[in-house]
């Protein structure tokens, strides 16, 4: 194809819809974090870079290549918990990942058996709905990988079947346990009691406190969901990808474990 002049052919289209593809993934990644800011401020020099280079404003451009080059290191260091994000998404997108094409065309949805993923969705939602209705203030991270992080200094460590009954009594009010979080992984509640990062975003809503801000800053550069059960006011909320997502119903906090614990985070 000829547009304006220039050659167009089959593989351009492929090379540019990957590159959309890629922008959209960038995008999705980033938005609400303050990643996200910087990410801008970049483009920007990028943009103004092209500008004085087109209009050959020499001074400019020497300059604004140097902090280009440098920059390359800088993203690198930025970005780095993103840029490892990011891969974990692609790697999850191969032909051989759980919930890729592939797999779902061969080993289609009704031969596979949710029996132990069923029970854990039940199990936490019963506890959570409990525990709303009580105003028993909760904080749970289910985490996608067993090599999840977190401060073991204060945390307790638990290795227990996922029950209720279990994660109600941690939380209960006189538990010694009830403060912090409680980590999820896999089948097992592996500890309790755990300190969690605290989210700087500013554009979180002011009236939240550190046990939302918290559930949002553990999956700010991780694969995890965080539930959180407000004591103030009854409400359950879920943190993703650094993003807050308030005042849910039970019916709703199913269907996100399903998504996260059947389809894959
Ligand atoms: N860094 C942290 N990691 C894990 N849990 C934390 C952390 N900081 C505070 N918490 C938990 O949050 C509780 C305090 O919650 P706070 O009232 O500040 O938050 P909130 O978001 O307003 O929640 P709520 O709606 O339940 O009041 C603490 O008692 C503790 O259990």
């Amino acid at each position: 194809m000829d547009f304006l002049n220039l050659e167009f052919n089959w593989l351009d289209a492929i090379d540019l819809l990957i590159v959309i593809v890629l922008i959209i993934q960038l995008y999705r990644l980033l938005k609400g974090s303050l990643a996200f800011n910087i990410f801008l401020g970049l483009c920007v020099i990028y943009v103004i870079f092209f500008v004085v280079k087109a209009l050959k404003m020499t001074i400019l451009t020497t300059l604004l290549q140097g902090i280009i080059n440098v920059g390359i290191i800088a993203i690198i260091v930025i970005f780095q918990p993103e840029i490892r994000k990011f891969l974990l998404v692609l790697g999850k997108k191969t032909p051989l990942s759980k919930d890729s094409f592939f797999t779902k065309l061969f080993l289609p949805d009704k031969f596979k058996s949710y029996k132990e993923e069923e029970s854990i969705i039940n199990e936490i939602t019963t506890a959570v709905t409990h525990m709303a209705h009580a105003q028993t203030g909760a904080l749970i991270v289910i985490a996608n990988t067993y090599r999840v992080k977190f401060d073991t200094a204060s945390s307790i460590n638990i290795d227990a079947n996922i029950s209720a009954k279990l994660i109600e009594s941690i939380f209960e009010k006189n538990s010694p346990l009830h403060d912090g979080g409680l980590i999820i992984v896999g089948n097992k509640i592996l500890a309790a009691k755990v300190i969690l990062p605290v989210s700087e975003n500013p554009n979180l809503p002011t009236r939240i406190g550190l046990r939302h801000r918290s559930a949002v800053g553990i999956t700010e550069h991780s694969d995890n969901l965080a539930i959180i059960v407000s004591e103030e006011r009854g409400t359950i909320s879920y943190a993703q990808d650094g993003i807050l997502t308030m005042d849910i119903s039970p019916e709703e906090l199913k269907i996100k474990l399903y998504e996260v614990l059947v389809d894959g985070m």
